[in-house]
């Protein structure tokens, strides 16, 4: 088994662009990125791959091994899946409340193919058993593509059904969990720059 983590540093979390500066953003998903190797090496995946559209930011990467590939995400992502030939793990580099214990369940599915929610109807982990025989389909809900893609293949699978592995970083709202939930460099850089609004209805996030 090995994992693969999509990244693109370059202008990343556009999403994120009314509450952090572009700068910020490349900083954030780095220490982003760092944390989602530190948890697949705590879950014992031994092949951790990074693919991204350019080396940007990944100079200095010495703890997974870097893949370029300048096509989109999807297109890199199915190259690479058409070439392993082991069961691969696909896990999104935005994903700080992830846990190995997470990883080694999602990794434990007795059936084909494991999909790991994301919020908004996106997907935030792939599990396949047989990579050869899958093709993903990222963007709009791509929770909903990946599991017809299993099914109208022939492919059984599971949802793996966790809130922390469910939350992905997209929107400044998302931040609200990570400082509530997280721990870590990717948390401590937030918890420096915003502070939570408690009252009533849902905290919210305030800029320091
Ligand atoms: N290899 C590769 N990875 C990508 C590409 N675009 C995004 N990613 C990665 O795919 C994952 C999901 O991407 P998004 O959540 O849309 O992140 P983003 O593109 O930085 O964010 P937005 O600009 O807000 O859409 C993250 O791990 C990104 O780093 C790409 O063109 N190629
Ligand atoms: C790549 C995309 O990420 P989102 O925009 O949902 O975070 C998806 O999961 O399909």
């Amino acid at each position: 088994m090995k994992a693969v983590i999509p990244y693109k540093k370059c202008s990343a979390k556009s999403r994120l662009s009314p509450v952090l500066t572009r700068e910020e953003r490349e900083e954030f998903v780095e220490l982003m990125l760092n944390q989602v190797i530190d948890t697949l090496k705590e879950a014992g995946v031994g092949t951790i791959d990074i693919l991204s559209p350019s080396i940007y930011g990944l100079e200095n990467m010495t703890k997974a091994n870097v893949l370029l590939d300048k096509n989109d995400l999807n297109e890199a992502l199915n190259g690479y899946l058409e070439q392993a030939e082991e069961p691969v793990i696909i896990v999104m580099a935005d994903l700080p409340l992830l846990s190995s214990k997470h990883i080694i369940e999602i990794v434990s599915t007795k059936k084909d193919v494991c999909i790991v929610p994301g919020k908004g109807g996106g997907t935030n982990a792939l599990y396949i058993k047989n990579p050869s025989n899958y093709r993903v389909r990222y963007y709009g809900s791509s929770f909903l593509t990946h599991c017809s893609i299993a099914a109208d293949s022939g492919q059984n699978f599971e949802i793996y059904d966790s809130f922390f592995a469910g939350t992905d970083i997209d929107e400044p709202e998302d931040l609200v969990e990570l400082l509530i939930h997280g721990k870590g460099p990717a948390k401590d850089y937030i918890n420096r720059k915003f502070k939570l609004e408690v009252s009533r209805g849902r905290v919210r996030l305030i800029t320091l």
